[in-house]
């Protein structure tokens, strides 16, 4: 890979990176700092306050991420507490047996140790000194990292391969928050993250919307003409799709993982046959020129991303608070205007539905004894509305969306992004 300084770059961001950061992935082994800053943090019921306990949660990044049911039948309402964090991650139990009972020299087993609460018990995150360390998909360059960077300005952003490492980096204490990309407005739903935000126990505390200006890029020297390939995000791919057929460029698109991680890839094996679709801070950090800018399909490109904690944030009503649920119901589609009209009633207006497949049971057989069996795909349904779980509304909403459904949860009550309107940088473009 072409040789980076890590000096020329970063401080044009407002994150602050320790050092080169290093891109967590299920392999990653927990660097042993961490193991020594950890060695103090106490889990919630008592888990992992050794070191041998939070090694082995570390080593759950280390076997490959395996999936597991949706939802668990939970028909809370309420933000369920992270009782289980570091005890399982996707219902898998460290190796530790996390429900050991001490046992006396007698064999009888002994209560647990109460421990008196410190004023350290009582802080909010972060733990690691005064920093929030935020995980993110992608390397550094990627339109997440702005995201954590625009949601906590001067946290330390942390680089994940994948979003279910960012998931598990929070559950496992290794971060604070994530920052996870969930809508674009020219490339729609990032499902993975619908998928996972369902699969794990993380709360959503609140939002970014984030202008996203595309670049195409390629090595110094390299002219369109040249080009035989471009490489990005599906997403990004997709959001500049026709823009890139009016530039004339006759070329393959390929899907890698994000698009500073093009640009990364280019630089990396000096490809001069290969154009990356990222960030203008991308071309800056790995040392590629901007072939053309904004080459986005709509100047007003805008991704939201949501942030996600271990515990929700105590609901308010004295600002705009944004409520996302997922609900699902034994008999599919039929319920969904009873759900939405409890909504309606009440004048909350609703920002987004989404609709994923029931995993668990994603077909509904209904026999019809003359014309046969109807197949059905079963849902399960994503709702965001604009009211606050404090407000009364939105209580008696949902108490009433929990009799039409056999599954409910509230994904999280939060602060909506109210930032004005800055369009993506340059609305003209310069092709
Ligand atoms: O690849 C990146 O830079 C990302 O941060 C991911 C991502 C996405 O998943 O949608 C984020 C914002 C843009 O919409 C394009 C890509």
């Amino acid at each position: 890979m072409q040789a980076v300084s890590p000096s020329h770059n970063l401080y044009s961001s407002s994150i602050i990176y320790p050092s080169k950061p290093r891109r967590l992935n299920h392999l990653t082994r927990l660097p042993i700092r961490c193991v020594y800053r950890y060695d103090s943090v106490q889990f919630p019921n008592g888990v992992g306050s050794s070191r041998a306990d939070w090694q082995s949660s570390c080593a759950i990044l280390s076997s490959k991420v395996s999936s597991q049911d949706q939802g668990s039948g939970d028909k809370s309402i309420l933000p369920s507490n992270s009782d289980h964090l570091a005890a399982a991650v996707n219902g898998h139990k460290t190796s530790v047996d996390l429900n050991l009972v001490p046992i006396d020299k007698n064999n009888k087993p002994q209560p647990p140790a109460q421990k008196p609460l410190t004023i350290t018990d009582l802080s909010p995150a972060p733990m690691h000194g005064s920093q929030l360390r935020v995980a993110y998909q992608g390397v550094p360059g990627a339109y997440s990292e702005a995201a954590a960077g625009k949601a906590y300005p001067n946290c330390e952003a942390i680089p994940c391969d994948q979003f279910e490492v960012a998931f598990q980096a929070v559950e496992l204490w290794i971060a604070d928050r994530a920052v996870l990309p969930v809508e674009n407005s020219l490339g729609g739903s990032i499902h993975r993250n619908y998928d996972l935000l369902l699969r794990h126990r993380l709360h959503i505390v609140g939002e970014v919307q984030l202008p996203v200006h595309h670049c195409l890029l390629a090595l110094p020297g390299v002219r369109k003409e040249y080009l035989t390939r471009v490489i990005s995000h599906p997403q990004a791919l997709s959001q500049c799709e026709h823009t890139l057929t009016k530039l004339g460029l006759n070329v393959t698109r390929e899907a890698v993982d994000d698009t500073a991680g093009a640009a990364e890839y280019i630089a990396a094996n000096n490809l001069r046959d290969t154009a990356a679709i990222a960030s203008a801070r991308a071309a800056e950090l790995y040392g590629l020129q901007i072939l053309a800018d904004g080459i986005q399909d709509d100047s007003s490109n805008v991704t939201r991303f949501v942030m996600l904690a271990r515990e929700p944030i105590i609901p308010r009503t004295d600002r705009p608070f944004k409520t996302s649920i997922v609900f699902a119901h034994d008999k599919g589609t039929s319920v969904l205007f009873k759900v939405l009209s409890a909504f309606a009633f009440r004048n909350i207006s609703l920002t987004k539905i989404e609709s994923r497949p029931h995993r668990n049971r994603p077909i509904r057989l209904v026999d019809d004894a003359n014309v046969g069996t109807a197949k059905h795909f079963e849902y399960m349904f994503y709702v965001d509305f604009e009211a606050s779980m404090a407000d009364v509304r939105a209580q008696n909403a949902l108490a009433e969306v929990q009799e039409f459904t056999s599954f409910l949860r509230v994904l999280g009550s939060y602060p909506m992004d109210m930032t004005p309107w800055c369009p993506s940088r340059g609305d003209e473009q310069s092709l």
